[in-house]
């Protein structure tokens, strides 16, 4: 059996204050992607668990640890502490998605795996009673098990759908520095031009299905609190602002999304990245709807 898993992007992402908890209250349009990865589920007398990426650069692949912490055995194991059961699986996971990027790709393996073992083992599990796995396992997760588009408050786990609009090509395109989503948290210091007015217009321009819209009227806090660490996410961005391209910053980085009117256009920038010399990882991908879940 075989269960895809899709990322996402945050069109706009305001981080709002610091909690009690230690997590930051945020503001943010989530939307998902066909890009994924894939969990394949084999019957075996045990659990086993294994894994590649070999789509992507090894130095990326060397970042997925393939054991007890890939957040999908954390989901497996979430699983099997709540229902008790005792089956087994020879269970693997192709990777598709650049790790550390900024497009929830552990979180949407780790929604994925629950997903795919309530089949798997026949557990039949609720929504409700995935959706609080889900909510125990990150803050991305319980988004990922759906997909489509929504609002994301909370820690980004309190959702309010939107309508999703029909598929657009995206060019996704990591530079090759990392980011640790907990580093970058902890540098806000309680300001940003980003607030909550800033997504009700994203996520009014959302709502007349204007995409492109959207991400030109979006900002990102994390913009602000890593473009003065890391003058090549600057370099990237304008590389593709300079060429008119509407072009935005995922999560924490440190992804850049290029909203593109033709598949075409992406060929004719990738052609441009690597006669540039850049090191960048491009991936085409499409904008999909909730529906394409299950
Ligand atoms: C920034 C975002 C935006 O969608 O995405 P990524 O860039 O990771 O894809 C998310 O908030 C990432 O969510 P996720 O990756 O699930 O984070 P978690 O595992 O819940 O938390 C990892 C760490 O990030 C910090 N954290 C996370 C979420 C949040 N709202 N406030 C936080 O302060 C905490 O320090 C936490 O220990
Ligand atoms: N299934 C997984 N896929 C990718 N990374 C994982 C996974 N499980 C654990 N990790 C660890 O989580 C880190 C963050 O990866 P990921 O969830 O893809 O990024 P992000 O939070 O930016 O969306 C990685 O650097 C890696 O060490």
């Amino acid at each position: 059996m075989e269960q895809l898993s899709f990322s996402k992007i945050n069109i706009g992402l305001a981080i709002l204050n610091k909690r009690d908890d230690g997590y930051h209250n945020i503001d943010t349009i989530f939307q998902s992607i066909y890009l994924g990865d894939s969990i394949y589920f084999a019957k075996h007398h045990s659990v086993v668990f294994s894994g590649m990426a070999p789509e992507l650069p090894t130095y990326m692949n060397d970042m997925i640890p393939y054991d007890e912490s890939n957040l999908a055995m954390k989901a497996l194991r979430a699983i099997q502490a709540y229902t008790g059961c005792t089956t087994g699986g020879a269970i693997h996971l192709l990777k598709r998605v650049p790790p550390a990027a900024g497009l929830g790709g552990g979180s949407s393996d780790a929604a994925a795996m629950l997903l795919g073992l309530n089949k798997f083992w026949d557990l039949r599990l609720t929504e409700k009673e995935l959706m609080k796995l889900a909510n125990d396992l990150g803050s991305d997760v319980p988004f990922l098990m759906k997909g489509g588009t929504a609002r994301g408050t909370g820690r980004g786990e309190i959702l309010n759908y939107l309508p999703t609009d029909k598929p657009h090509w995206l060019l996704i395109v990591k530079p090759e520095l990392s980011v640790s989503t907990a580093a970058a948290y902890n540098r806000f210091n309680n300001q940003s031009q980003v607030t909550s007015e800033t997504i009700d217009t994203v996520e009014n321009a959302m709502r007349e299905g204007a995409v492109k819209k959207a991400m030109q009227h979006s900002g990102n806090t994390f913009e602000e609190l890593l473009f003065p660490l890391h003058p090549e996410l600057i370099t990237c961005k304008d590389f593709f602002t300079s060429r008119g391209y509407t072009t935005i910053m995922t999560g924490s980085g440190p992804t850049m999304v290029v909203y593109l009117d033709t598949a075409l256009e992406a060929l004719t920038l990738q052609e441009e990245i690597k006669k540039a010399g850049h090191t960048w990882l491009s991936l085409i991908t499409k904008t999909h709807g909730k529906e394409a879940l299950s």
